[in-house]
């Protein structure tokens, strides 16, 4: 895991922006290929990729023969490869495509909720008592479970609000110089300023604070928000925009799952279990709840 993590890593921060010259200049890719840098970096992590991908799929194919095979999407995709006659090549493209948009992706969001959370911990304080209503301590939640919860739902909404992925997002690139709303739009690569569409005032009252409550009543889930054409009645933007939007959408919703935090140090152990003893909070006991997400 450590290589995938260390490729996607690399990858990750192609996207930023300014990072790959011939992206702001096109015409550099008619360079020779020796005076092309980013391709060197591009074909080298394009070959570790594959060789990781390529071997996963080998042990999942084994486990299909003699039956050992856990459920894992790998299997669906397998199904598709041969519905469809796909190539191992093109089959590898759409594993290691979702491990890499989706694991980073939401680690990241997880992070950020810790850390918000930790900001606001009446915002927690309300959440916890949500689930503690509606789930009880002693199972995980379930999808069924989310028309029941709404104020967790709203904390989500207002999580990727206030704590976008990107600040600015994925670069997209207009294919033809256009006119919107009294504006020209070159022929050019586009930079969507995520931070500042997030804290637009126009669309939220008090941007910079962080209320879950604003999203009270929007029951549109995320997927179906993300495709509303008026950015101003979308929940957030975190999903990107247009044809390239997220398709996490149209994955099924995976069980909860267990969440696992490693310190990074005795000292950090030490210092979480002072914070701990120090904190004054009427939150249950941790070992009596299963699970807190
Ligand atoms: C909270 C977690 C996630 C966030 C915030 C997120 C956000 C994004 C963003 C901003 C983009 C770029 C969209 C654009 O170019 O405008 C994207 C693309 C994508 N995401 Fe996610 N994502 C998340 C989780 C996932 C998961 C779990 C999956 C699948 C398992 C996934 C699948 C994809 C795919 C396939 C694309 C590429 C779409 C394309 O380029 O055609 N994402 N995501």
């Amino acid at each position: 895991m450590r290589e995938v993590f260390d490729i996607l890593t690399r990858a990750a921060d192609s996207v930023l922006p300014g990072r790959v010259l011939v992206d702001y200049i096109p015409i550099l890719e008619r360079l020779p290929e020796f005076l092309q840098p980013w391709l060197w970096s591009a074909n080298s992590l394009r070959r570790r990729e594959d060789a990781i991908h390529a071997g996963f799929l080998a042990v999942l194919k084994k486990q299909i023969e003699t039956g050992a095979e856990s459920y894992c999407f790998g299997i669906d995709v397998l199904k598709l490869q041969k519905k469809k006659g796909l190539d191992d090549r093109l089959t590898i493209d759409i594993l290691k495509g979702i491990i890499v948009v989706g694991s980073e992706t939401t680690s990241s969001m997880m992070q950020s909720i810790i850390k918000v959370l930790a900001m606001h911990p009446e915002a927690q304080k309300k959440a916890q008592e949500e689930l503690d209503r509606v789930v009880g301590p002693l199972r995980l939640p379930t999808w069924e479970d989310s028309p029941n919860l709404p104020y967790i739902r709203a904390l989500i909404k207002e999580l990727h609000r206030f704590a976008p992925l990107l600040y600015v997002g994925v670069p997209h690139a207009s294919t033809e110089e256009i006119t919107y709303k009294g504006l020209t739009i070159p022929k050019t690569i586009l930079l969507p300023n995520a931070w500042a569409l997030s804290r637009d005032p126009e669309r939220y009252q008090d941007p910079d604070t962080f209320a879950p409550e604003r999203f009270l009543g929007d029951d549109l889930d995320s997927f179906t928000s993300a495709k509303q054409s008026d950015y101003l009645k979308r929940d957030h933007i975190n999903y990107g925009w247009g044809r390239r939007l997220c398709q996490d959408g149209f994955i099924k919703k995976p069980k909860a799952f267990r969440v696992s935090i490693t310190p990074r140090s005795d000292e950090a152990v030490q210092v979480l279990l002072q914070s701990a003893e120090e904190a004054v909070t009427e939150l249950p006991d941790a070992d009596t709840v299963e699970s807190f997400i």
